[in-house]
C-alpha cells in the first residue's frame, strides 16, 4: 500500500503565486508520508480571458512554475502529477496538458486534453475552452507509478466513459482527473460522474481540483476527491479556497485486484465495439 495525495489550490494569473502554492502542497504530502502528488489542472495559471491564458503560455524549459516544480519533485523525491499550458504549434493557442513528474524531477509522461469544454448554459456558465486550446488526438497508455499504475485523462474528459474505459482496458488501476469545474455543474455532476468511472472501471479515481475564485469572472468548485474502485469516496476535500490543503489515500492495489475478480465485468464486444 501507498498513500497517494490530493492536493487543492488556487491559481491566478501569477505563476509565482502559483509556484508557491504548490510548494506548500509539497510540504503537506511530504509530511503525510505520500508516495504521490496530484494536482489539479491548469495548475500554473487560469488566465480571466483567452487571450491572457494565451499571453501566459511558456515552453515547460522556460516556465518558472513547471522549472520550480520539477526542482520541488527531486529535492522531495516525490512524483508530482500536475495540470499545465503548454504552446501549440502556430503560436496563437495552447495545450492543455498533464505532465508526471518523476521523484529524479524529469518529465515522464505527457498527456493532451481531447475533450474540451465549450459551453453556454443559460444562467450558468459560458466557457468556450476550444478558442484558446487545441485539442488532443490520443489516450496516453497507462504507466508504472510508485501508487501504482496510472491513466490521464483531464476534466471534461470525466464526462466521456470511453475514455476511462479504454484505459481500464489497458490495464490502469488508478484513473486521474485534474480538474477545475464550475460550480454549477460540480453541484449537479462531480462526485456522481467520478464515482461512476471508479465503479465502472473499478479503478481508483484521483482528481485533484482548483477551487475558490481565480479572478472576478471565474470560480471553480474545489472538493478534490479520491474513489476507491468499489466506489467509495476515500478522501475529500471542501469548496472553499482559504489556503492550499491535501487529503490523502492508501492506494490497495489488492483491493483493485479484489472487486476485478469477484465481479468481472466483461463486455458484450459481440454487440458493441470495445473501445
Ligand atoms: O481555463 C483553463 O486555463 C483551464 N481549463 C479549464 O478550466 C477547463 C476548460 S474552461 N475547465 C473544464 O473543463 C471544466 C469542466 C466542467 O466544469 C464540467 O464538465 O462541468
Amino acid at each position: 500500500m501507498a498513500i497517494a495525495a490530493v492536493g487543492q489550490l488556487c491559481s491566478t494569473a501569477s505563476m509565482a503565486h502559483n509556484l508557491s502554492q504548490c510548494q506548500v502542497l509539497v510540504r503537506k504530502a511530504v509530511a503525510a508520508g505520500a508516495k504521490a502528488l496530484f494536482l489539479p489542472e491548469a495548475s500554473d495559471y487560469i488566465g480571466a480571458s483567452s487571450a491572457e491564458t494565451v499571453s501566459l503560455v511558456r515552453p515547460v524549459q522556460q516556465s518558472e512554475f513547471v522549472l520550480g516544480l520539477q526542482k520541488e519533485a527531486k529535492d522531495a523525491k516525490l512524483p508530482i502529477n500536475v495540470g499545465i499550458h503548454e504552446p501549440a504549434e502556430g503560436g496563437t493557442k495552447v495545450k492543455n496538458t498533464l505532465i508526471w513528474i518523476d521523484e529524479h524531477g524529469e518529465i515522464v509522461q505527457r498527456y493532451q486534453k481531447i475533450h474540451l469544454f465549450d459551453v453556454e448554459i443559460k444562467d450558468g456558465p459560458i466557457l468556450k475552452e476550444s478558442t484558446s486550446v487545441e485539442k488532443g488526438t490520443e489516450i496516453l497508455p497507462p504507466f508504472e507509478t510508485p501508487v501504482g499504475r496510472v491513466g490521464l485523462a483531464i476534466c471534461f474528459d470525466l464526462r466521456f466513459p470511453e475514455i476511462s474505459l479504454a484505459l481500464k482496458r489497458q490495464d490502469a488501476q488508478i484513473i486521474t482527473f485534474p480538474s477545475a469545474f464550475t460550480v454549477p455543474t460540480g453541484k449537479a455532476h462531480w462526485e456522481t460522474l467520478l464515482r461512476s468511472r471508479a465503479i465502472e472501471t473499478q479503478s481508483y479515481i484521483i482528481a485533484a481540483a482548483q477551487a475558490g475564485a481565480h479572478n472576478d469572472k471565474r470560480i471553480s468548485y474545489g472538493h478534490s476527491i479520491i474513489v476507491n474502485p468499489w466506489g467509495e469516496v476515500v478522501a475529500k476535500l471542501g469548496g472553499d479556497f482559504k489556503e492550499p490543503e491535501i487529503a490523502t489515500a492508501d492506494i490497495n492495489l489488492d483491493l483493485v485486484a479484489k472487486v476485478r475478480r469477484e465481479m468481472p465485468l466483461l463486455r458484450r464486444t459481440d454487440i458493441y465495439p470495445e473501445v
